[in-house]
């Protein structure tokens, strides 16, 4: 009988909700959920998603024939909590209520501590953490000027895929993270580009509703002004512009479509609307880049691209012929996310590691 304990990995973005099981390092169940905006529209606020999502993590367990009772960790995405140094946080009652209040924002990865306590509680002998949630806070004092004083500029990106695909090429190259000057690039429902000084992140675009490209689902940076001018003009509500900026914006705004490998296909196909936001989404990114580099005074090891974007060579393609001279390109297809989050799951296990308190 096969008794090892199992790790469940539970990792709700923007466009999808991805579990996955573990088993002494092995992936033995992974699933990825695609929700189309019209899908997620129900929903007014990400808490209202939780039953939902909740939902979905349960029946595919239960459809996969999936033994609950050897799961011994289970590892949500982190979300919006404070902003917090990197490592793995077991899940407490300050972390729910700070998710649920969401005060400091909301994205999908909030629901992952919650469905994670949830599942655990139901198990005889199981325990929920979060690692590298997307708050991950490594700036430098001059990264967090905007340009007003009543604005700060947060570090808000994809920390958990950013931080294990740059590990990883570090050790591909059988050098030290900490030694390393790198860009990457996540091209997920929101694309981030962060900035890798020597093992820390000291600036990234704020991927959710602060700055940045275009995206899957998200508008990036807009023109400040004529968003003031809209915002008071008495035609929209709150939730209305709220969801230009991040679930209604960017390919979806325009196309009609929140997957970009659709959008993509039709581009592919002819479809003359979708090239030309598919060409400006790649002409935005590497503009990103490329004032990114400026952050590293130009001497940059290497661009990590990465994300679900990145598994279309097409689209790279897009990007890396505007970034080739600034420092060699590595292409990572999809995200390490369940792996990363497995993996610090693993440590936890073993004991190799304590998890932190979030206070
Ligand atoms: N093979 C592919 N070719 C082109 N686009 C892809 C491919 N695989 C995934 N994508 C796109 O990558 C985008 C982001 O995916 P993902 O990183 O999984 O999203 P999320 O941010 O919701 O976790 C999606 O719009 C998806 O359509
Ligand atoms: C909020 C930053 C993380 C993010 O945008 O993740 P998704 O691309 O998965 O939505």
């Amino acid at each position: 009988m096969d008794n090892h304990p199992r790790i469940l990995v539970i990792n709700p973005g923007s466009t999808s909700t991805k579990i996955a099981v573990y088993k002494n390092g092995d992936v033995v169940f992974l699933k990825t959920i695609r929700h189309s905006v019209e899908e997620l529209s129900q929903f007014k606020r990400i808490s209202d998603q939780y039953e939902f999502r909740k939902n979905i993590v349960y029946n595919e367990l239960k459809n996969a024939e999936i033994r609950l009772d050897l799961i011994r960790i289970v590892v949500g995405r982190g979300g919006i909590v404070k902003p917090i140094a990197s490592g793995v946080y077991r899940v407490n009652e300050t972390m729910k209520r700070d998710l649920i209040e969401a005060k400091r924002g909301e994205h999908a990865s909030n629901l992952g501590a919650l469905i994670a306590d949830d599942i655990a509680k139901q198990l005889p002998s199981a325990e929920a953490f979060i690692a590298d949630p997307v708050v991950v806070d490594e700036f430098e004092p001059i990264a967090r000027y905007s340009g007003h004083p009543l604005f700060e500029r947060v570090s808000l990106f994809h920390a958990l895929n950013q931080k294990a695909i740059a590990r990883a090429h570090a050790k591909s190259l059988m050098r030290r993270y900490e030694d390393m000057d790198l860009i990457v690039v996540h091209l997920g429902g929101g694309i981030s580009v962060g900035v890798h000084h020597q093992g820390r992140v000291v600036d990234v675009n704020q991927a959710l509703d602060g700055d940045g490209p275009i995206s899957p689902e998200r508008s990036g940076t807009l023109p400040v002004g004529e968003l003031l001018k809209m915002a008071f003009s008495g035609k929209y509500t709150y939730e209305e512009m709220k969801s230009m900026v991040v679930g209604k914006g960017g390919l979806y705004a325009y196309t009609g479509l929140n997957n970009a490998y659709e959008v993509e296909k039709a581009a592919q196909a002819g479809d003359k609307k979708c090239y030309d936001v598919m060409e400006a989404m790649a002409y935005q990114t590497a503009k990103e880049i490329g004032a990114f580099s400026t952050v590293l005074k130009g001497d940059v090891d290497a661009i990590l691209i990465t994300g679900g974007m990145a598994n279309s060579k097409w689209f790279c393609n897009l990007i890396i012929e505007r970034i080739h001279k600034i420092a060699p390109v590595y292409v990572y297809p999809g995200e390490d996310e369940m792996k990363a989050l497995a993996e610090n799951g693993a440590l936890i296990l073993s004991g190799e590691i304590e998890p932190k308190e979030y206070v």
